[in-house]
């Protein structure tokens, strides 16, 4: 088998990508942001209080009849930007760009953050990190993409995010017409759980290539690059009148500002991310101060290869045995 379905951004700079989904007999329709960076499936729902639910599409269990209730199972997760929801567990037919899986748990929200409900084009998210991170309780749950496994032509799926504008998500097989030349492979650590790789090294604009693992996870999930505080520093001496701004939390620049790009490594291959993918958004929509799609990592943890580093490049996540990742110019 295998499926392909739209990547949507939800608004004009990009912040999530939303990919149509259908649930349950007769089939609802939500948008739902595919995320490499955790791996519970949940929606919105009949189940969720009304005053937490603001424009979004529902998933009303007792209308589908195939919908059961996984009884006793309990959901609760926490984002890295400090969202978070809980619930309980349905399972039901589940179907992405035409790839079905039966019996899918699908996490009904009883409680949502307010970043959530204030998200009217999010109707939840499908979690296709490993299922390690799952976090129904008694029994964690498989991913869509786990559960869809078994019946794929090729075990990977695809990212081909876009610079404002609507991308694809590809089930089952590599599509060459996404992408020129050779596909670039590298090893995933796949412990705790995320697409943990190493970039080779990078460089700033025009400058030489600087040689080092920068070990870090890519995630659909996340809208910004984050890598660790002496590279930023190195990309923001190049802007005029940068400054990491503890107001705004990060490094802004003058909108004007002529920005360098700024090139990663996979393996011995090399992608370059446009200036205009790393001049995110205004701070205010009347400002003349921008902040910067690349930030540091140093408050995380972790670098996160979010969506502006994913959209200049082809995403092959290859859950082989060994899993890998692989990257190709588009
Ligand atoms: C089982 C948990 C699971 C694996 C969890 N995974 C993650 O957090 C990564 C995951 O990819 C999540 C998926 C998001 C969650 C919010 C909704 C959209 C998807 N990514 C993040 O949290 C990265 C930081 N957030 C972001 O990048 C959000 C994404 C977003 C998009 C649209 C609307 C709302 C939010 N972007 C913003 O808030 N933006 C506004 C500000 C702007 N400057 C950038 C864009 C985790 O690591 N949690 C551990 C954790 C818990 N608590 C904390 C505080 N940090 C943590 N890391």
């Amino acid at each position: 088998d295998t499926g392909s379905a739209a990547a949507i951004p939800i608004n004009e700079v990009d912040i999530a990508y939303v990919t149509p989904v259908t649930i349950g007999t007769p089939p609802q329709t939500l948008m739902l942001d595919l995320d490499t960076g955790s791996s519970d499936l949940w929606v919105f729902s009949s189940l969720t209080p009304s005053n937490q639910v603001r424009g979004q599409e529902i998933y009303s269990p007792t209308k589908s009849s195939t919908s059961k209730l996984l009884s006793g199972h309990t959901w609760s997760i926490r984002y890295g930007d400090g969202s978070g929801s809980r619930g309980t567990v349905y399972t039901d037919n589940f179907t992405i760009g035409g790839l079905e899986v039966k019996s899918q748990a699908v996490q009904a929200a009883l409680e949502v953050s307010s970043s959530f409900t204030q998200e009217q084009s999010l109707d939840g998210l499908v979690g296709l990190g490993f299922s390690a991170l799952n976090t129904v309780r008694p029994s964690s749950q498989l991913t869509f993409f786990d559960n869809a496994r078994p019946n794929l032509d090729e075990e990977v799926f695809t990212a081909d995010l876009k610079y404002h504008a609507t991308g694809s998500y590809d089930f089952g097989f590599i599509d060459s017409k996404k992408y020129a030349g050779n596909i670039t492979y590298t090893a995933v650590q796949q412990s705790p759980g995320y697409w943990t790789h190493s970039l080779s090294g990078y460089s700033v604009g025009s400058g030489a290539f600087h040689a080092s693992q920068i070990s870090g996870i890519s995630d659909t999930g996340t809208t910004l690059l984050y890598l660790p505080t002496a590279i930023v520093t190195a990309y923001y001496r190049q802007v005029q009148g940068a400054q990491n701004s503890q107001y705004y939390g990060g490094y802004v620049f003058p909108c004007s500002s002529t920005l360098p790009t700024f090139t990663f490594g996979i393996e011995g291959a090399r992608f370059t991310i446009p200036a205009s993918y790393i001049n995110y958004t205004r701070i205010s929509p009347t400002s003349t101060t921008c902040y910067g799609g690349l930030q540091s990592s140093s408050g995380l943890g972790i670098n996160i290869f979010g969506d502006v580093a994913l959209k200049a490049a082809f995403v092959v996540f290859s859950g082989t045995n060994p899993p890998r990742i692989g990257f190709a110019i588009k």
